[in-house]
């Protein structure tokens, strides 16, 4: 986005104490969404036209804290809509596959359909979605939502279902071997972080005539355990991984196991760039250059 609107246009905001790299690319303000007046003072002071809101308690870590993820993920995203409506902004908010749940089709999933997820996590999405819907409805609010599928991405993952994707990388990288918590054989859906972010922009700028709806579905891939472990053994040769499901094994199975984005991909033309096999291509590298040679650089330097 910063590359595309300037790096000053871009602010980032968060509660938590960012890295150097964060601050070395662009303007970086403390944001907490649960501080109405907080917010409006950013908003007005900066001159804010666009709202992508991120924070939430993702699926796993909702589960362990209800009361801090409905705050963060209902009451956070009640006080962005609500400033979005005052101060006429876009808004986008993420949703997930984790807005399904068991009674949904799973294979592949519609844009529209059931929706009765069982994890605080979704059905604090399934909220985000018809709130912002309404919103759009009955005061003209630019509310725009995708629903993505587990993103993958070089960054530590954030307490998801779907991270196991992410951490594979960095322990079969380091030490050839992982232990997973979901069954080798549970398929759901992936989407690397370029075509994440891709997304996102793509769908910001559409003309709203073009849009048919304010929420869709969005997806590259779908993948199980089994099938990326053998992937990245090109990479990793003697890759020892072995499964010990944990309770994020239910969550898991109540999920998408393919989704279909095809409204996103007619009405304002979706495509994924990145499949399996150059996913995997691109996180070993990434996660070689920027975070494994990086540590073994610090110890050289250490040692010296
Ligand atoms: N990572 C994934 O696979 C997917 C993510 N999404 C959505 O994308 C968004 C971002 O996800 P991730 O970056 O993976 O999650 P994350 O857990 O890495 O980041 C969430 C951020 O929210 C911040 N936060 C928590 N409480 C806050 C508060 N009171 N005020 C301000 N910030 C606060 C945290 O400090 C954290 O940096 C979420 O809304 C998530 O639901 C949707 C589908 C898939
Ligand atoms: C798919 C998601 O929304 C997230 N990664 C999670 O697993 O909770």
């Amino acid at each position: 986005m910063r590359s595309q609107y300037g790096n000053d246009n871009v602010i980032l905001s968060d509660i938590i104490k960012p890295s150097q790299e964060v601050l070395d690319n662009g303007p970086y303000i403390f944001a907490d969404i649960l501080d109405f007046k907080g917010l409006q003072k950013i908003v007005v002071n900066h001159r804010i036209d666009w709202l992508i809101h991120f924070s939430a308690l993702l699926s796993a870590v909702g589960e362990q804290n209800v009361p801090l993820a409905v705050r963060v993920n209902i009451e956070g995203v009640h006080n962005v809509i609500e400033l979005a409506k005052q101060y006429k902004l876009r808004i986008f908010v993420p949703s997930t596959i984790g807005a399904f749940g068991p009674d949904s089709p799973r294979n592949p999933t519609p844009n529209v359909t059931i929706q009765r997820p069982r994890t605080i996590y979704g059905v604090s999405k399934v909220h985000a979605e018809l709130i912002g819907e309404y919103y759009y409805h009955k005061f003209g609010l630019d509310f725009r939502c995708l629903r993505f599928p587990g993103v993958i991405s070089s960054d530590p993952p954030g307490g998801g279902t779907t991270d196991y994707a992410v951490a594979i990388f960095h322990e079969a990288l380091r030490s050839g071997k992982y232990t997973c918590y979901l069954r080798p054989d549970t398929r759901l859906p992936m989407m690397y972080i370029e075509d994440c972010l891709r997304a996102l922009l793509e769908f910001m700028r559409a003309p709203s005539e073009q849009l048919k709806r304010r929420v869709y579905n969005v997806t590259a891939m779908s993948f199980t355990p089994e099938e990326l472990v053998d992937k990245l053994s090109k990479y990793v040769p003697n890759l020892h991984v072995t499964y010990k499901p944990d309770s994020r094994q239910s969550i898991a199975d109540s999920w998408p196991q393919v989704f279909d984005d095809s409204d996103a991909r007619s009405d304002w033309h979706w495509q994924h760039k990145y499949d399996l096999t150059n996913l995997v291509d691109f996180m070993v590298k990434d996660v070689q250059e920027n975070y494994i040679n990086v540590e073994n650089g610090e110890r050289h330097t250490l040692k010296i």
